[in-house]
């Protein structure tokens, strides 16, 4: 038998695409040839279990060789094989897929999703690195042919008789001036393990198993237990530390998905690493840039997905709006969540233990989907100073009573640094208040968001203000400085600080609150913190210095003392006074450090 021929005439246009633009990743030839040869291996599979195929079915193996010297790379596999006509038909004929007939063919007794072709144009990727492709094979039909395919590229293809005894198929791909990487055995070897790593049957290379045939995700989760979760996890990310849960995905319809999510070990924002998620199809693997086909707060985990649903080699826009995957951002979002929140139902005390590892996660996701808000709302945690965790529920249940201004405003106080506002913190305590730490840059945007949510609520920074304007309560304190003593006092502060950024301001505090207090309005800070973390607000509160409020307290003895004594020591002791304030929150520093402690010296050594 020798025939030559042409291939299909629309061929022509798609060489050159396939060659340079289809796949910019010119070693994805290999995924692709490996995977048409563990196909070729399920389909006999198939066909000895539905009794087509009454041979014996052997060890079903791909091998992969590389022959430097010949400069060749060669994959084998035991598999269907094909008849000189079935070349013509599935090899020649791009277009056709050589899987859909036969899905059609076995449709009632097979799984579909299974052998449907994905990848299109598959075979051909070959010529991206072969200036010369030879097929042969040997199809398992008793009594059919050896046959030889040679094409160099062109659509000029060549079929001659071949020599090969037993059922299956060698790929022999002649590579090219250009591609001599691939010649390396150790460069063969990364892509190997790159994307076949879990492939449904035995992969060879260099006379080793390449792959884990059946990796956990594909069996049940009642067949597993919490050790072979944890390997699997080794088996991933050898130098991660262990994760702290995982969830199974497992669904069939309306879409096909399987893989196992985990939670790692957060241990700050600046650690988080996206990209952890590999998305495999039938376990091939596709890619690890899984943006757009999860939803981006679930980048923050690991693991696998695998699914033939979400369409591969697609545009970015496409694939945002296709619509099986926007069901399976749905999916994988509400399974997330529900996970969660089983574990806070049945398991509160590992819940609170992992929320500084998955809090930063949890808000993430209430922040960026609504959806996930509603269902987190019930389990996300907030932690007070005391190390206390609450729902949002049960904390505005707990501070309802002492925490509720005249307005029938609730208002809740937090701190980002309870050693730096320790003073502040002290104050509240005082009151019977409690305050939360909120600490993490995303707990800014936190806030926000749960003012936004919750009704009659605001959330104020322990330092924002002094603590009796923090909570508005209706009682009117008495001041026991009058209008112009007041004024007067305010001058010398005035004088005393001589900062335009520094409002100052006399109120009557309780007499043992401190005598001056300096705070910085919660709105202004906001602003700056957006402007900082790039979240909008006003650009140009940005660009403004710090401004303060300086609270003095009409009520302290000290200030009395400053209103009666001597003129030229008022202002020193007002200076004192402020610079112990700004000592209190950390804001002492450089020459008014210097000028303090020189002071105080003097101060301690009068008679
Ligand atoms: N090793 C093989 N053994 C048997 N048949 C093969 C082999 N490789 C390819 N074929 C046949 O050639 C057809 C075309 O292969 P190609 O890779 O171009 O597309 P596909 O397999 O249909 O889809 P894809 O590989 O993109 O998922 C296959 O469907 C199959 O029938």
């Amino acid at each position: 038998m020798e025939e030559k021929g042409n291939i299909s005439i629309h061929t022509e246009n798609i060489f050159p695409i396939i060659k340079k633009f289809l796949y910019s990743d010119h070693e994805i030839f290999l995924r692709e040839l490996v995977s048409n040869a563990v196909d070729a291996t399920q389909k006999i599979k198939r066909l000895s279990s539905v009794g087509e195929y009454k041979g014996d079915l052997g060890e079903l193996r791909v091998k992969v060789a590389v022959d430097k010297d010949a400069r060749t790379i060669t994959i084998s596999d035991n598999g269907i094989g094909m008849t000189a006509d079935e070349i013509k038909k599935y090899i020649n004929q791009i277009a056709f897929s050589g899987a859909s007939e036969f899905v059609e063919r076995y449709k009632e007794v097979t799984d579909t999703n299974q052998i449907i072709g994905q990848f299109g144009l598959g075979f051909y990727s070959a010529f991206m690195v072969a200036d010369r492709v030879d097929i042969v094979t040997k199809s398992y039909k008793e009594g059919s042919e050896p046959a030889r395919w040679t094409c160099d590229g062109s659509t000029e293809f060549e079929i001659t008789d071949a020599e090969r005894a037993e059922r299956g198929t060698d790929v022999i791909l002649h590579v090219s001036q250009d591609s001599d990487e691939f010649l390396e055995e150790s460069r063969i070897q990364t892509i190997l393990n790159k994307y076949c790593k879990f492939l449904p049957v035995e992969v060879e290379f260099k006379e080793e198993v390449i792959n884990n045939p059946n990796p956990i995700w594909t069996k049940q989760p009642s067949d597993l237990k919490d050790e072979d979760y944890k390997e699997f996890y080794k088996e991933l990310y050898p130098f991660s530390e262990p994760p702290l849960f995982w969830i199974h995905l497992n669904v069939d319809y309306p879409f096909n998905l399987t893989g196992i999510l985990y939670f790692p070990k957060i241990k700050n924002e600046f650690e988080m690493q996206r990209n952890k998620i590999q998305l495999y199809s039938r376990q091939v693997f596709i890619t690890d840039e899984v943006k757009d086909v999860v939803p981006e707060f679930l980048m923050l985990l690991h693991g696998i997905i695998d699914s033939p649903d979400i369409p591969l080699n697609v545009s970015r826009s496409f694939l945002q709006a296709d619509s099986s995957v926007k069901k399976i951002n749905t999916y994988i979002t509400k399974k997330v969540a529900d996970k969660l929140n089983d574990i806070f139902k049945k398991d509160r005390a590992t819940f609170e233990s992992s929320w500084e590892d998955i809090n930063v996660f949890v808000k993430y996701g209430m922040l960026s989907d609504d959806k996930f808000y509603e269902k987190a709302k019930d389990f996300v945690l907030l932690q007070n100073t005391e190390d206390k965790f609450y729902t949002i529920e049960e904390y505005k249940a707990f501070v309802q009573a002492n925490q509720t201004d005249k307005n029938e405003q609730q208002v809740l106080l937090y701190t980002t640094d309870a050693e730096k506002q320790h003073a502040f913190v002290e104050a509240a305590k005082s009151r019977s208040y409690d305050v939360l730490k909120l600490d993490s840059v995303i707990d800014s945007h936190f806030i926000g968001l749960l003012e936004q949510k919750l009704e009659k609520t605001s959330i104020k920074r322990v330092d924002s203000d002094t603590i009796d304007k923090l909570i508005e309560k209706d009682e009117l304190k008495e001041s026991v400085l009058n209008d112009e003593e007041k004024e007067k006092l305010k001058k010398v502060y005035e004088q005393a600080i001589n900062n335009q950024n520094m409002h100052v301001e006399v109120a009557p505090l309780s007499s043992d609150d401190a005598p001056v207090v300096i705070t910085m309005p919660e709105f202004m800070r906001r602003m700056k913190d957006m402007n900082r973390t790039g979240g909008g607000g006003m650009m140009f509160m940005g660009n403004m210095p710090d401004t303060y409020n300086v609270t003095v307290n009409a009520n302290h003895k000290l200030n009395q003392r400053v209103l009666s004594t001597k003129d030229d020591n008022k202002e020193s002791i007002a200076r004192q006074a402020f610079d112990l304030a700004l000592l209190a929150q950390n804001m002492l520093s450089g020459s008014a450090l210097t000028a303090f402690v020189k002071r105080s010296f003097e101060l301690i050594q009068k008679e």
